[in-house]
């Protein structure tokens, strides 16, 4: 199973719709790839909270629509990364989009732990309430995106959910980039679970990007990872894997659920 991430570049210089139409050239490339995964909010930038609101589109919006069809012109399934979502009742929500390789919507992820403390994000954003798989012939996907990545128990509430390739779309930046390497490979080690971790590349808002895509395998080695500059990152995935790794070491069934809170010590 192949696997492919677009690290694109987000740069502030470019119109959104040029970068669209580059996207959607590049994932028609990726022909052969079983998955193909995109950024989180490639189209405006993670950080370009100016222009959330303009850059807002619907799930029928144009990126949908121009990722469907790329989708289907390649015949991948296509992760689209996430756009700034409008939803019917007018609050935003930075939301990923599954494809499958006939174009057909395959699954829907509003990101649950929304970046920025009391600013951007997490202000102009609401928070998604529910986990997400999208079940493939190969794999289960589990879907994540950027700060989402700092949370364990959403990434094993995806494991226990039937998850077996963690899939985390992002923008991450170039300050915390050792953050992004070792949360990625912890997420994988603890699941025994394929991450694809895909960031952008470039600058914008005054933010520049990571790049350093990374694919991990369920034992937590790097099976390929980007350099900083726009990128297509591939690797092979062995679908029996996750299961072969959970059985071989079997830390999961150690779990100890339910434990009672520490006893209250002292004056
Ligand atoms: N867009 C994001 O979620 C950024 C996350 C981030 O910068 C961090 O967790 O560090």
């Amino acid at each position: 199973m192949r696997a492919s991430l677009i690290q694109i570049a987000v740069d502030r210089d470019e119109p959104v719709e040029s970068r669209r139409l580059r996207a959607a050239a590049l994932v028609r490339e990726q022909r052969g790839s079983t998955l193909v995964v995109l950024p989180e909010l490639w189209t405006v930038g993670a950080f370009a909270y100016d222009s959330f609101e303009a850059e807002a589109e619907t799930l029928d919006g144009p990126t949908r629509r121009a990722m469907a069809e790329a989708a289907a012109d390649a015949g991948v399934w296509l992760h689209a990364g996430s756009i700034v979502e409008r939803a019917a009742d007018g609050r935003l929500f930075n939301t990923a989009l599954v494809l499958s390789p006939e174009g057909r919507l395959a699954g829907v992820y509003r990101k649950i732990h929304r970046f920025g403390f009391d600013q951007g994000e997490a202000v102009m954003m609401a928070a998604g309430e529910d986990l997400v798989t999208v079940r493939l012939p190969e794999a289960t996907l589990g879907l994540g995106t950027c700060y989402d990545l700092r949370f364990p128990e959403l990434f094993r509430g995806l494991a226990d959910a039937g998850a077996d390739v963690l899939v985390v779309s992002a923008g991450w930046p170039e300050r915390r980039r050792a953050h992004w390497t070792l949360l990625a490979r912890a997420r994988a080690v603890e699941n025994q679970a394929y991450v694809l971790a895909c960031g952008t590349s470039g600058t914008h808002a005054g933010v520049q990007q990571a790049g350093r895509s990374v694919v991990v395998d369920p034992w937590g080695e790097v099976l390929a990872e980007a350099g900083a500059g726009e990128e297509v990152l591939t690797a092979v995935l062995d679908p029996k894997k996750p299961a072969a790794t959970r059985e071989q070491f079997p830390a999961l069934k150690d779990r100890r659920l339910g434990l009672a809170p520490p006893a209250v010590r002292g004056s």
